[in-house]
């Protein structure tokens, strides 16, 4: 289903045998030396990609239920550290809107959302922050560093690298009139500096960024981390953009998990939401995969985060396992 992507690397040296692991059970036992030989050929099919991608630079959005779970966290940040590792500039840009939740749960106040975004009042605002920038950013960033990694832990606030206005939105009543709806601090990326994240990244740092943006009047404001990091995508020109989900990408029918639409191309998105192919929490990642792509970056990628190595397997493999939207 994966195939004909036409990424267009074809496997090397390797391909022209059967490989150890294409052996079916009971064919032969594996010798240590074919063990080793299936393991140079996982690196072999990743060199094409290690050579196309080493100082380019790419941006993950991890996010949602994909960071629920300490083991699959711990995968992430390991693919995360190998990119670095071969050259690549990372750059993470986190959620935690299931910890918001749960944190709001806890002090007895309850969460709700128009179209896909928090209403955010100001208690809900500093749970938010709390969670975002004084959790969960933390713990990401302990975990690079633990893993041997050089993260740095910032917000949208810092250095003022997203600048934000109070987000307007209109919403249909049951007359089907247009209301306004009061979001109160969810925020409009109205300006990225993206200064901050570049130097970073030159000195060989990996930036962990929390969807927290500041705005003229000082106060704090709450943006979906999806939106805020294809904006930095955006500025910062990235080559991949990458967002981590519960889903194992674009589905054609939601109901049937081997309907993976493996390309999607830029001018396709509009109508597979008006065909309502494409709904709910998938319309924030689809409409930022165009802007992305509309704003100079090269590729963008949904791919499922609870797969073990997710990123390496999207990046790194002929297939690909996820959605890849490009122009
Ligand atoms: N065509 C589709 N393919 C896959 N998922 C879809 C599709 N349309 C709607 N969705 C929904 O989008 C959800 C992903 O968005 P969301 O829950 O906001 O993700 P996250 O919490 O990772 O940011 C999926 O769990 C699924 O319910
Ligand atoms: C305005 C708005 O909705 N902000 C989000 C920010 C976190 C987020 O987007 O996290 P996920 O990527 O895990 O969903 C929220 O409060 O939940």
């Amino acid at each position: 289903m994966n195939e004909g992507r036409g990424r267009g690397f074809k496997e090397g040296v390797f391909a022209l045998r059967p490989l150890p692991s294409d052996l079916k059970k009971g064919d032969m036992e594996m010798t240590p030396l074919d063990k080793g030989l299936d393991k140079a050929r996982v690196l072999i099919e990743a060199l094409p990609y290690i050579q196309k991608f080493a100082g380019k630079t790419m941006v993950i959005k991890y996010g949602g239920h994909a960071m629920l779970e300490q083991d699959l966290k711990e995968k992430v940040m390991l693919d995360i550290l190998l990119l670095h590792s071969v050259g690549i500039r990372p750059v993470v840009v986190h959620g935690g809107g299931p910890e918001i939740n749960s944190m709001l749960t806890r002090v007895g106040k309850e969460s709700h959302f128009v179209r896909g975004l928090r209403v955010t009042d100001k208690e809900t605002m500093e749970i938010a922050s709390m969670v975002l920038v004084g959790k969960l950013n933390t713990e990401i960033i302990s975990l690079l560093n633990r893993f041997g990694g050089k993260a740095v832990g910032l917000s949208g606030k810092d250095a003022q690298l997203l600048q934000a206005v109070k987000k307007p939105m209109k919403f249909q009543n049951f007359q089907g009139e247009l209301e306004d709806v009061d979001l109160g601090f969810v925020g409009e990326i109205e300006q990225v500096r993206p200064e901050i994240v570049t130097s970073l990244v030159e000195q060989g740092y990996i930036p962990v960024i929390s969807p927290v943006a500041g705005g003229e009047d000082g106060e704090s404001y709450n943006i979906n981390a999806d939106t805020a990091a294809g904006e930095i995508a955006k500025a910062l020109k990235a080559d991949r953009f990458l967002l981590l989900t519960d889903v194992p990408g674009v589905l054609r029918d939601m109901e049937n998990k081997d309907s993976l639409l493996s390309v999607i191309k830029k001018d396709e998105i509009s109508g597979l939401i008006d065909l309502g192919v494409i709904s709910g929490g998938m319309i924030p990642k689809v409409e930022c995969a165009r802007a992305a792509l509309q704003g100079g970056v090269g590729s963008v990628h949904i791919l499922d985060g609870r797969i073990p190595h997710a990123i390496l397997l999207e990046l790194f493999t002929d297939g690909g396992i996820g959605t890849m939207f490009n122009s």
